[in-house]
């Protein structure tokens, strides 16, 4: 089984990441997970911190010469934007020396962050012990560990990739299928955009947006696409509730900072349509099992893989932190005052999309272990290719089901 963990504050020492349930002689380096490091730091719109950090990972447990051990994986990821909070955010209280200036206490809460939910919960006078941990920051660790997951996905030729849908009001219909089909070019295409929208107009249209928000103080959500592609059939399972693919990807999705919404293939708008434009026919199709003409479910029946592409969307609220402040209450006097202003996104689309992909390389990684298990890679390609073997027999039709 695989199983994951984060812990780090935003502006402490770094961040570490646990991945545990890996099987031993996982190809794995620092080179590997960089590219998905670097693309979560970009995108128009992002604040002064992403020029500080360069989120290089650093493997402290169970890779050895490049290759998993099989025991818990553990990264590390230095804060470097550390060394300008040393006084405020050292581990050890009373340090000689380092309390001196100013604090960097909050005590007027964002509407939108956690910083009021968080101080009344935990009894946190200064909100800065919430605003910490609850930072966004957080996800360079499930991004490197989601890079992790995405490597054990390439054994079974499984690809994630991601595009941009919205930013603001400008919205586009997203890349024609055969663009999808071909991994390299949508994410060489959609690198050129600086909002991760390979449509170069649309692109243009959201960053223009996006600057109109920085100049009025406020800031821009949006909706992002993840795909899945390779997914053999019979991830996940309709069993038990809490089995469910669905359930669970929506669960990861909802649990990145600031995404209020999830969608499967049709999504919100099947709710609309009659069920004849909804599902996707059954064809008998071939040596590759049966044929699905259309994809409105998104890859999911019942909770489990049913070897189309997954399809995922997820919209993002707009930032919380306003250089145009709301009102907000002072909690030390009750006063009516405008919310904290901390150095700030204006928007995160694109980087939250990069995080998308994490979530479902994590989750997809659980729902592989799960299904063919295997303690090194070579008993995982087995159990594999004999489950892949099997369902082939079963979808013969008329001969082994
Ligand atoms: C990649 C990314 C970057 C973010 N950057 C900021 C930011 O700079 N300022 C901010 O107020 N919120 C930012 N957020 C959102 C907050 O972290 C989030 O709104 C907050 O933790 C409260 O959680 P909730 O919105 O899920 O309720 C970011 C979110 C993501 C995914
Ligand atoms: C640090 C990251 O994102 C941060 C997420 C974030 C928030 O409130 O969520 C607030 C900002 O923090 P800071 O005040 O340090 O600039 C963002 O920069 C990151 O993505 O690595």
């Amino acid at each position: 089984m695989i199983r994951f963990l984060t812990a780090g504050e935003s502006h402490g020492p770094g961040l570490t990441g646990i991945i545990e349930g890996l099987p031993a002689g996982l190809e794995l380096s620092a080179e590997l997970l960089s590219q998905d490091m670097a693309r979560r730091k970009m995108g128009y719109g992002r604040g002064g911190r992403m020029a500080i950090e360069t989120d290089a990972v650093r493997f402290v447990a169970g890779v050895r010469k490049g290759r998993t051990l099989g025991g818990p994986v553990t990264v590390w990821i230095e804060n470097r934007d550390f060394r300008n909070w040393e006084g405020i955010m050292g581990a050890e209280p009373g340090v000689p020396g380092t309390e001196s200036g100013p604090q960097k206490e909050v005590f007027v809460p964002r509407p939108g962050h956690a910083d009021l939910v968080g101080g009344v919960k935990f009894g946190h006078r200064d909100l800065r012990n919430v605003l910490e941990r609850a930072s966004a920051r957080e996800t360079a660790t499930r991004v490197a560990l989601g890079a992790i997951a995405r490597a054990y996905l390439s054994l079974f030729g499984v690809n994630v990739l991601s595009v941009v849908r919205s930013i603001g009001t400008v919205s586009w219909s997203g890349p024609p299928e055969s663009l999808w089909a071909d991994p390299e070019a949508l994410r060489r295409q959609t690198l050129l955009s600086e909002v991760f929208c390979p449509d170069s107009e649309s692109s243009a249209r959201m960053v223009e947006e996006i600057r109109a928000a920085k100049k009025a103080g406020d800031t821009l959500g949006g909706i992002f696409e993840v795909r899945a592609l390779g997914l053999p059939l019979g991830l996940g399972s309709y069993v038990q509730w809490d089995q469910r693919l669905d359930g669970r990807l929506a669960q990861a999705f909802l649990s990145i900072q600031a995404i209020k919404g999830v969608e499967f293939g049709l999504g919100f708008e099947a709710a609309r349509l009659p069920g004849s434009k909804v599902h996707d026919p059954i064809l008998p199709g071939g040596e590759r099992g049966p044929e699905r003409p259309s994809n409105g479910s998104g890859g999911l029946e019942g909770g489990v893989t049913n070897g189309l592409p997954l399809i995922v969307r997820a919209a993002m609220k707009p930032i919380a932190t306003l250089y145009t402040p709301l009102p907000s209450v002072d909690v030390r006097t009750g006063a009516v005052s405008p919310a904290t202003v901390e150095r700030s996104d204006i928007c995160a689309v694109p980087a939250a999309s990069v995080v998308g992909e994490a979530m479902v390389c994590l989750v997809l990684a659980q729902a592989f272990s799960e299904k063919v298990g295997g303690d090194s890679v070579e008993e995982v390609l087995a159990h594999f290719r004999e489950s892949q073997r099997l369902a082939r027999e079963r979808t013969r039709w008329g001969g082994g089901m």
